[in-house]
């Protein structure tokens, strides 16, 4: 199992620049490099990285997405003067050339390529390239928006053809349109390229109609191009995130893409002049543990925009670090996608409907009520709780930003704890013991026995219940005093451990922990205080137990075809687990489970994204293959598998969305359409 990720960074891409005074290109400048590969120095980031180094592209790699011409055009400037460099400069929307911009250009197109073969050879899992010129704009016969040659583009072209892809999934997560990378896939089937970006109902910059949600492709292209528009600035953590969970990560999923390739633009976040927005770096993190979860871990993360140098640099920081393997520290702010956020979310889900199986059964008649195109009239005067409040007056205010950075990071960047899974050596654990696990010793019986005795001690009759017992309270202690980021342990009795745990853990002072659990539970703790949210995936409806708002019974039989559970993590767990912001995760898999391994393996690969990536898995001991696959996870030791997709049947789907109806209010990030007559 390749693992490693691979850092490239050649700082003669720094010798690019504007010679000239032009207030459009001027953002575009060598510190942009240099700043944020000192800032992964100085986060000890550099060193634990696969260092590869960078090449120049061919021309030949050039061909495979540019014109003769473009190329010829582009090789002219390297011998021009200033005057000569100006004038053809001026020949394209917002580019600007330097007698090394060409050199630069192809050292940007082979780092990328040079990541790509990394990834694609199993030398690294994963990796990131810091490049510039950037790549996005830049189309067939044209430079644009910074940009000359298509880097992006020109490693998915690569990919098909020296390693036989046919799909390839590019997430463009810079708050500009990549339109070059568009026109470049938007008929090709075997490239699903997904952008968000400012748009302001085509105001914002290129301001072209073909940004809108509604291109979804040309020809058998259709439906392989995504285009989410945020038409309003200040858009959050929690609008990207409802933007993964309610468009890009269904459709991911289903696409089940080879490789994954990162259009990783940073203007999207907040500080940057361009972008306007408010997300904080660690989203980033965020983004990129879930997009970890695809191709087998296979990705390549390709810099493209940001301008704003702390904002980047402390971006960059987050998405390595979490390619890395280290825990994903806890995203800030207020869980409410804003209803500009939420239109965008509905209407690219309704322009998708006719294209994937997953949105088969998407309740789409909101269009029938509304004539014009834009599905909404633009929310012009939506009232201020649809708006969130800028953390910063203005992003333009650079001093202020840095400040407010500097102490936004410090609560965050924690040190990595030195080992990852604590476990109680129980069967089938041998399997992937290594460095990364720490074998505990069992508590003695009679410290078991007073920890229990106030509650169940009635119901701890036999030895081995209360080793196990044992053994997990000193888990949990190494997890509250993060000597360990996650512990796994198997029980006689899960469905009793696991309220042993919830207790014991409220009882340590996590205030809020997330259980999710698989199987029928048995007992249920009161969840009354909000100290706990119980998530129960079971077959049949428990006794009596009615959801309400910290305690919820999904009823789910797994397919027998292979894993229909996607669905049902990305547009209802995950989105409630996100809302409540837990500071522990106990995930508990009980007798007779309900579900297949592979639908638990994504559950608890993409819940790691919780809580710090402080998780507690406790599993009835019969299920050793399951203990093992949940432990690989947790250790990181295997890229996930999730079986064969299956799409949700309507009946699974009516039964999420009646859910999400129904605590909507409560936890807003499963608001994925507006509500009727708003
Ligand atoms: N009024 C023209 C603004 C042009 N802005 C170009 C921004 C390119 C960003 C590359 S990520
Ligand atoms: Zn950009």
């Amino acid at each position: 199992m390749a693992s490693g990720t691979a850092l490239i960074y050649d700082e003669e891409m720094t010798t690019h620049k504007l010679l000239w005074s032009d207030p459009i290109c001027d953002i575009e400048v060598p510190e942009r490099l240099s700043s944020s590969y000192e800032q992964l120095r100085s986060y000890h980031l550099v060193e634990r990285c696969v260092h590869v180094p960078a090449r120049e592209g061919s021309e030949e790699e050039i061909l495979l997405v540019h014109s003769l011409e473009h190329l010829e055009v582009a090789k002219s400037t390297q011998t021009m003067n200033e005057e000569e460099l100006k004038r053809v400069s001026e020949n394209y929307d917002a580019f600007f050339f330097h007698p090394s911009t060409y050199r630069c250009a192809r050292l940007a197109v082979g780092a990328t390529l040079q990541l790509v073969d990394a990834v694609m050879s199993g030398k690294v899992r994963n990796g990131m390239a810091l490049v510039r010129p950037p790549g996005h704009h830049s189309q067939r016969n044209a430079a644009n928006g910074f940009c000359l040659f298509n880097n992006v583009a020109i490693a998915a072209e690569y990919a098909k053809l020296k390693y036989g892809l046919q799909r390839i999934l590019i997430v463009d997560w810079d708050v500009h349109h990549g339109q070059g990378t568009q026109y470049i896939f938007e008929e090709d089937p075997s490239v699903l390229y997904f952008s968000w970006h400012r748009y302001e109902h085509q105001e914002f910059w290129p301001s072209l109609k073909e940004s809108d949600y509604d291109a979804v492709g040309l020809g058998k292209g259709k439906g392989f191009n995504i285009n989410l528009p945020w038409n309003k600035v200040g858009m959050g953590n929690s609008d990207y995130l409802a933007a993964f969970f309610h468009v890009l990560l269904p459709t991911a999923f289903e696409f089940d893409p080879e490789l994954v390739i990162v259009s990783s633009g940073y203007d999207s976040g907040i500080g940057d002049p361009e972008g306007q927005m408010n997300a904080t770096p660690e989203v980033f993190a965020h983004l990129t543990h879930f997009l970890m979860q695809l191709a087998n871990g296979k990705l390549c993360v390709i810099l493209e925009g940001g301008y704003h140098l702390k904002s980047l640099g402390e971006s960059v920081c987050m998405t390595v670090k979490t390619l890395l393997g280290d825990p994903v520290p806890q995203v800030s702010g207020e869980m409410a996608p804003c209803l500009s956020a939420v239109e965008s979310i509905q209407n690219v889900r309704a322009a998708h409907k006719p294209y994937w199986k997953w949105l088969a059964y998407e309740d789409t008649s909101f269009l029938q009520n509304l004539s014009t195109k834009s599905h909404f009239l633009k929310t012009a005067n939506s009232n201020p709780s649809t708006e969130h409040e800028s953390k910063i007056t203005n992003n333009n205010d650079t001093v202020k930003v840095d400040r407010f950075l500097e102490l936004h990071m410090k609560n965050i960047l924690f040190p990595v704890p030195p080992i990852k899974t604590a476990t109680t050596g129980c069967e089938g654990s041998e399997h992937f013991l290594s460095e990364h696990v720490q074998l505990v010793k069992e508590m003695d019986k009679t410290e078991v026995e007073a920890l229990v005795s106030g509650f169940y001690a009635d119901l701890v009759k036999d030895n081995k219940t209360l080793l196990s017992l044992g053994s997990m309270f000193v888990i949990l202690d190494k997890i509250l005093k993060k000597e360990v980021c996650n512990g796994i342990a198997t029980s006689p009795t899960a469905a009793l451990s696991a309220a042993v745990a919830l207790r014991h853990s409220v009882r340590l002072g996590f205030q809020r922990v997330l259980c999710v659990f698989v199987g029928d539970m048995q007992m249920i703790p009161n969840t009354e205080d909000g100290k706990m949210l119980i998530i129960n995936i079971c077959e049949k409806e428990q006794s009596g137990k009615t959801s309400c708002k910290h305690y919820f019974s999904l009823n789910w039989k797994e397919d027998a075809e292979g894993n229909d559970f996607f669905s049902a993590v990305l547009g209802f767990i995950l989105p409630v687990a996100y809302s409540y912001q837990p500071n522990l995760t106990v995930i508990a898999v009980g007798p007779n489970r309900n579900l297949g391994i592979s639908g638990i393996s994504l559950l608890v690969a993409l819940i790691q994204g919780l809580a710090e990536s402080r998780i507690f898995a406790v599993i009835e001991d019969t299920e050793i293959s399951l203990m093992q696959n949940v432990a690989k996870l947790l250790v990181g030791a295997s890229t996930p598998a999730f079986g064969i997709y299956v799409p949700p049947t309507q009946e699974k789907v009516n039964r999420i969305k009646a859910l999400r109806d129904q605590f909507q209010q409560e936890w807003k990030m499963l608001q994925c359409s507006v509500k009727e007559g708003i």
